[in-house]
């Protein structure tokens, strides 16, 4: 009892500290939803629909984007949270002190040897964003970015393949629709 408590309350910790280091950011799109929409948005994809159960994965998919968007500090995520979430966090977080095209590069060549659990939050960090991009196209994209951004996206998830069927599948239903 006192064990789910305890990992109940880290978890809502973990939401709270989330929405609080994105509280000042919006996404892309034209209605401007709020940021911390699509850190929850990519764990209630992990739990509910890839069937995870490992708390750290969720930990980690509620924070994947604080130390990449935000000030957040993986030091800081590791006094809070512990090494084994900020050892997921750090390897889905891309160097924003690097050209975007090397960044996109880098995430298909470093897929491949990403740990299960960045895995699994990758495929549903992508999954989360390829929805969105078939619900509405973000502020300023032209059609040949999106494009892209799907064709993009299959490199990296062929590189995260056979890691979870449910999540693999979703995507493979969306890149047939784009006909990637
Ligand atoms: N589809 C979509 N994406 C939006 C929207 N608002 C913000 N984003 C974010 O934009 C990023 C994709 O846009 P890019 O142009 O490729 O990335 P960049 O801004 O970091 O250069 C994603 O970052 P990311 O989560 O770090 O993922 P990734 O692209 O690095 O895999 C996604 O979360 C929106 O309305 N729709
Ligand atoms: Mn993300």
């Amino acid at each position: 009892m006192s064990d789910s408590l305890d990992s109940l309350e880290i978890l809502v910790k973990c939401a709270n500290f989330a929405a609080v280091k994105h509280s000042s950011q919006r996404r892309k799109d034209p209605a401007k939803t709020p940021y911390i929409n699509h850190p929850i948005g990519v764990a209630f994809i992990l739990t509910a629909e890839a069937g995870v159960r490992d708390p750290s994965v969720i930990m980690a998919a509620l924070l994947h984007d604080t130390v990449e968007d935000t000030d957040t500090t993986l030091e800081e995520i590791k006094k809070e949270f512990g090494s084994t979430v900020a050892d997921i966090v750090a390897e889905v977080t891309d160097d924003k002190s690097l050209p975007s095209e090397e960044r996109k590069r880098l995430q298909i060549v470093h897929a491949p040897t990403s740990s299960r659990e960045a895995k699994l939050v990758k495929l549903a960090d992508k999954l989360y964003n390829l929805r969105d991009l078939e619900k509405a196209t973000p502020e300023g994209w032209s059609e040949e970015r999106v494009k892209q951004y799907f064709i993009w996206s299959f490199k990296v998830v062929e590189g995260l393949r056979g890691t979870n069927r449910h999540l693999e599948t979703e995507l493979d239903e969306i890149f047939s629709r784009h006909n990637v």
